[in-house]
């Protein structure tokens, strides 16, 4: 492109998306987030961005969804999806914060200087796929994104409001296309047809009923499974609530990360006991279940945690039954992961776990060291991801193996098919669940009595610079400031762990704090053997947090 027209873009850019903030912003967890209103720029930005990077990588489709998942209406974010449908590789995340931060006036100089640094090719084409969800901030930002595309003289194809699995999906799709159709229907064809060829074989037995209840937080999967249930042909029965009607706000006190973190049902739900529920975010890529005891007073949470250990259970069974023994399945979890979940699949289940930072990407990127990976965040965000060589081997044991090992292999094969392998989806997760309660004849009780979870509590702490905190060892201590690591082994050792099975090394309380990546907080986590125990050990860490890491506002209050 002749400087000339560079020139144009970048008086566009000012005139249309000025900066309008000086605010910093950083591309965290999950991209940029913030208040939509101060938005417009960086995703005006990342449209210029995605271009560069479809360049770098000849061509290939780039995605770009505009979304805050589980955050409040008012928020809203933008993130990038590299070719193969992952997040985008770490090493250009300082690269978008560079972008999305400099004056106006620098934006010329400065995306000359990433175009020098990644080596773009300016001269060949690129692709990006745009997508949104149901936030009334998105369809102005999607257009901001637009303009950063075209201004590039990339070419944007919009998907409108879709989950963001389903453009990780897209993406995907676009650049290998024997993993399917990138268009939403192609995503349907494939996941839902799946599920249904799954189900079609599977008789309904023992307590499992095909009705399920689904809170949809108001937001963009709720919608998609609402057009999905019309061709379930009566496999499963999906009554919903929170589809964003009747006033209803997307996430405000129902979604799968409300009831995560509140341990409390949703809001807008018919409540039934014994009934099993789930509960998706925002953007419709993280999922939980619960259900209500029988006088619909107390919930029972099935997290990410549960969700991990039920399919890793089943796809380890499957797998011995098709007699594929040396495909190596593992599990990775981050430090959120509850301690009786981590001792059920190393004691019991006996699959190898990895812990690692929190963040999609780096569970993703573990996962895939292994034949059969299945990560998930205790929040409900993972997917199984299945190397080349186990995809090879079940295919051909579908063909060649006696009668009982080609079943086995046939409904991996399906299951396989439903797994969105690009990132957590709360609808290709959901399917998965289905068909596993379904295969065993179980109720949400049976997969609670799997394991009995240890009491846990997840607080935030609002400081001067949520940076100050420092972490080590998958986040599990903290570095810096100094003195607040010991101070958080010396509160945990005055509580009780609940894990008396355990080795000494565990019998104490366990806490941690990190700064989390899409708020400006602290977050606290701790666990201990009783409930009262666990929110008065976070209580503690949160002080002490507050009191050596620069803490603002009121300070955090311990009940007794
Ligand atoms: C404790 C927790 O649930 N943290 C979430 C949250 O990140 P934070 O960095 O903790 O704000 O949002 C991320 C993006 O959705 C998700 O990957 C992560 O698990
Ligand atoms: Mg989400």
């Amino acid at each position: 492109m002749p400087p000339s027209s560079l020139r144009v873009v970048y008086a566009f850019a000012r005139e249309m998306h000025p900066k309008t903030t000086d605010v910093f912003i950083e591309y965290g967890t999950a991209g940029f987030r913030t208040k939509a209103n101060l938005l417009e720029h960086v995703v005006y930005r990342m449209g210029l961005l995605a271009v560069l990077r479809s360049r770098c990588k000849n061509g290939r489709t780039i995605g770009l969804m505009i979304t805050a998942s589980h955050n409040l209406e008012p928020d809203n974010g933008v993130k990038l999806i590299d070719p193969d449908g992952e997040m985008l590789e770490q090493s250009w995340e300082e690269i978008a914060t560079r972008l999305a931060n400099v004056s106006d006036n620098d934006l010329e100089s400065t995306t000359g200087e990433i175009i020098k640094q990644v080596n773009a090719d300016m001269a060949l084409k690129a692709s990006v796929y745009i997508g949104m969800d149901t936030r009334y901030t998105s369809p102005r930002l999607a257009a901001a994104a637009v303009h950063g595309v075209i201004a590039l003289k990339g070419t944007p194809k919009e998907f409108g409001i879709v989950t963001t699995p389903i453009l990780h999906f897209c993406v995907k799709c676009r650049n290998d296309n024997t993993y399917g159709t990138p268009t939403e229907e192609g995503y349907y064809e494939k996941i839902v047809g799946a599920f249904k060829n799954i189900r079609q074989k599977l008789p309904v037995y023992g307590a499992y009923s095909t009705t399920l209840h689904v809170d949809g937080a108001n937001g963009v999967g709720g919608k998609k499974l609402n057009i999905i249930r019309k061709s379930l042909d009566g496999e499963l029965d999906l009554v919903l609530f929170n589809l964003g009607g009747n006033g209803g706000k997307l996430n405000l006190n129902c979604g799968a990360d409300f009831v995560k973190v509140s341990q409390k049902p949703p809001v807008g739900m018919e409540l039934t006991p014994l009934q099993r529920v789930a509960s998706l975010d925002g953007d419709g890529d993280r999922l939980v279940y619960f259900y209500m005891d029988e006088d619909c007073k107390n919930m029972h949470l099935l997290d990410g945690d549960r969700i991990a250990t039920l399919l890793a259970s089943f796809i380890m069974d499957q797998l011995k039954a098709c007699g594929a023994r040396d495909l190596r399945i593992g599990l990775v979890q981050t430090a959120y992961a509850n301690g009786a979940s981590t001792r059920y699949i190393t004691d019991d289940l006996k699959i190898p776990v990895t812990c690692v930072k929190t963040g999609v990407k780096h569970l993703h990127h573990a996962a895939l060291s292994y034949d059969v990976g299945v990560y998930f965040e205790a929040n409900g965000h993972g997917t199984v991801v299945y190397s080349d060589t186990a995809k090879s081997v079940i295919r051909k044991i579908a063909l060649d193996g006696d009668a009982e090992e080609r079943k086995a292999a046939e409904l991996l094969l399906n299951f396989i098919d439903m797994t969105n392998e690009t990132v957590g989806d709360a609808i290709s997760d959901l399917f998965m669940v289905e068909t596993v309660l379904c295969a065993r004849g179980h109720d949400a009780r049976h997969w609670y009595n799997t394991y009995k979870d240890l009491p846990c509590r997840q607080l935030k702490v609002t400081v001067e610079d949520r940076n100050a905190i420092s972490t080590a060892d998958a986040e599990r201590q903290c570095t810096s400031p100094a003195g607040l690591q010991a101070r958080i082994d010396e509160l945990s050792s005055a509580y009780d762990s609940g894990r008396a099975f355990l080795s000494s090394a565990y019998d104490s309380g366990r806490a941690f704090v990190r700064p989390s990546g899409t708020e400006d907080v602290v977050r606290v986590y701790a666990e201990a053997d009783s409930q009262h125990s666990a929110d008065k050990l976070a209580a503690e860490v949160a002080q002490a947090v507050y009191d050596m890491a620069g803490g603002v506002g009121d300070r955090p209050t311990v009940s007794e």
